[in-house]
């Protein structure tokens, strides 16, 4: 087979997981990543990295389940190995509380995270204004130094990296015989999906070295996560606000309902506050279409739209654009005339 072009747009955990999983997995292909922000200036970067994802409506649960389970066990190898360090991902324990018991509480990732199970009354007496919790250990993925170590990866795999911002796709065609879009938030702009909106998250980054176990509240906006260089304090889930400027309203309220869960926080020395913007849509959208050149056609596979939980099915989304490229470079041969 003739060498396929393939382009993956974005930077980001999702371009980044993308592009290796392309290039190591399909070695016929050249893959090259067109990304206009790169490490450490992607939403990604600033991502708590927990692996505790939230469902998506409309789509198959049996999908998302294979999105988490793969995510998962290629994260766990990594714990696993001696890599674990540089790529920043490690095991972390904790607690999720409720006010009330939520609708479902045995969503599909509890059946893949460790040891979970219903909190006691005697742990709950910790925390007197919720009435319901769960504990287990999942993994933490901490993108700031995860994407350095994917894009060293890509490169090992063949893997070219270009600083560009992609104005439009039909600029590429000439190019590539594929193009991969994993621009989050900028699929607004660049495919006109104005099916995604910003879900704008506020968080402090804070020197707090004695805690150990994470606490999130099932509100889904408070939170309090321990990481390898400072403690991660959310936050705030605000739908189509656009604005990156850290609200000093927000930190404040963000201090307030953390430290009502773990009053040490108070003594707490606050190093950073950082805002990126969640790219929100109904349902991820992982699918493929073909663009029309003027005597052949160019694969088009999107991967785009995770929310709040781009970490957490990194992996899984990834593999599936593998396989929508092998199916699709079977089903056309390239550049097939009309
Ligand atoms: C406060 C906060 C906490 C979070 N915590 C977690 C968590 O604990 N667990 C979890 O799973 N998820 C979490 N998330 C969600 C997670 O950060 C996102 O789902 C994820 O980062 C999305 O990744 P992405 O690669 O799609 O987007 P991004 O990281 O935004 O990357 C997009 C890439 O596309 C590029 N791009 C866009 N448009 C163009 C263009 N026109 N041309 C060229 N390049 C373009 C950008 O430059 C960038 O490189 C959190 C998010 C926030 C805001
Ligand atoms: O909700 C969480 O626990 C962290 C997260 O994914 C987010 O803020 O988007």
């Amino acid at each position: 087979m003739n060498t396929v072009k393939v382009a993956v747009i974005g930077a980001g955990v999702i371009g980044l997981s993308t592009a290796v999983c392309l290039a190591e997995a399909l070695p016929y292909c050249s893959v090259k990543i067109l990304a206009e922000k790169f490490s450490p200036d992607t939403t990604s970067d600033g991502a708590a990295g927990i692996l505790m994802p939230k469902v998506f409506p409309d789509i198959p649960v049996e999908r998302q389940r294979r999105w988490f389970k793969e995510t998962f066990a290629h994260l766990q190898s990594i714990v696993e190995s001696p890599e674990a360090p540089e790529a920043g991902v490690y095991l972390s324990s904790g607690y999720h509380i409720f006010k009330e018991v939520p609708t479902d509480p045995n969503p599909y990732w509890t059946d893949f995270v460790f040891g979970f199970r219903t909190m006691t009354v005697h742990e709950m007496k910790r925390f007197p204004k919720h009435n319901f919790g769960q504990a287990f250990t999942t993994i933490k993925c901490e993108c700031s130094r995860y994407l350095p170590w994917l894009e060293k990866r890509f490169r090992k795999a063949g893997g070219q990296i270009k600083c560009e911002k992609v104005t439009d796709l039909q600029q590429l065609i000439p190019h590539y015989d594929v193009i991969v879009n994993c621009s989050g938030l900028g699929s607004h702009h660049l495919v006109g999906d104005e099916g995604v909106y910003p879900v704008r998250g506020q968080i402090l980054k804070v020197h707090a070295t004695w805690l150990k176990n994470f606490i999130r509240d099932g509100d889904g906006k408070t939170y309090i996560y321990p990481g390898i260089d400072h403690v991660t304090l959310g936050g705030t889930r605000q739908k189509d606000d656009w604005r990156l400027e850290v609200d000093k309203g927000d930190s404040e309220g963000i201090m307030e309902r953390c430290s009502q869960l773990e009053p040490s926080l108070q003594k707490a020395q606050v190093l950073e506050e950082w805002v990126g913007l969640r790219p929100g849509r109904r349902n991820l959208c992982v699918e493929r279409e073909w663009l029309q050149a003027q005597d052949h056609q160019v694969l088009l596979v999107h991967n785009y739209g995770h929310g709040g939980c781009g970490i957490s099915l990194s992996w899984g989304s990834a593999l599936d654009v593998v396989g929508l490229v092998r199916k699709s470079l079977h089903e056309k041969p390239l550049r097939a005339k009309l």
